[in-house]
């Protein structure tokens, strides 16, 4: 899997894309991550990529040239166009089930924006969609754009070391997961369920299906009625 990313700020990405599972994963080959700077396809002396509003008000834009410049540098020369990813408050708010979606392609190109936004020109002419990773205006599209490629990269066979279990993860089954303990058996005084030390697989496996629900019920009445139609 690859993912281009188009940014002003390309070295905050170098900096956390190389950390733990993902720079990982990229030693592995199993996802690549480049950073592309929109600043390096200006044309101007003083590479400026943005600039005022038409019509007024505050803040300052994303001008066309350089993202388009930067997008053609980027798709040159490939057979097909990848999947442009647009980060905005705006946009589709990913879930569990987009990420598997999208862990299926081969190839994402996902742009981040800053200041105010982006002239409207990209979005209809580059654009495929506009994701969101939650009801919230941030600065810039970087953080987004690390989350999903955080998300999606963990999906991808190889790049977890416990593969298969994503199963019970939370939001895989439309549940959220149930609690986890490990060593000591009791800390402080506070001991570890006794079902979990009982080696009764069947029973463990029952009782971890009931605290997902449950804990679903309570915390996220939301996704439960969705569960509840789906059975
Ligand atoms: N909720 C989000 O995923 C999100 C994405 C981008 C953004 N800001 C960017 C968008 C264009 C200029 C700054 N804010 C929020």
């Amino acid at each position: 899997m690859k993912f281009d990313v188009l940014t002003l700020f390309p070295e905050t990405f170098e900096l956390v894309m190389k950390e733990s599972i993902i720079g990982r994963a990229q030693e592995k080959g199993l996802v690549e991550v480049n950073a592309i700077d929109i600043r390096d396809y200006t044309k101007d002396k003083h590479r400026k990529v943005d600039d005022y509003p038409f019509g007024g008000g505050s803040g300052m834009v994303m001008m066309c040239q350089p993202v388009f410049d930067a997008f053609r540098a980027v798709t040159q020369g490939l057979d097909t166009k990848p999947r442009v990813i647009f980060m905005s408050p705006q946009g589709r708010v990913l879930t569990q089930k987009m990420a598997v979606e999208l862990s299926k392609e081969e190839h994402l190109i996902l742009l981040c924006g800053h200041y105010e936004g982006i002239d409207e020109r990209i979005i209809e002419e580059l654009v495929d969609e506009e994701i969101s990773i939650g009801d919230y205006v941030l600065t810039g599209g970087e953080l987004p754009a690390m989350v999903l490629i955080d998300c999606v990269s963990r999906l991808i066979p190889g790049v977890l070391s416990s593969e298969g279990s994503f199963s019970d993860e939370s939001h895989f089954n439309g549940l959220l997961e149930y609690p986890q303990y490990t060593r000591p058996a009791e800390y402080e005084g506070r001991p570890v369920p006794e079902i979990l030390l009982s080696g009764h697989h069947a029973n463990i496996q029952k009782w971890r299906a009931e605290q997902s629900l449950e804990r679903t019920r309570k915390k996220r009445p939301d996704l439960y009625e969705e569960y509840l139609k789906g059975k």
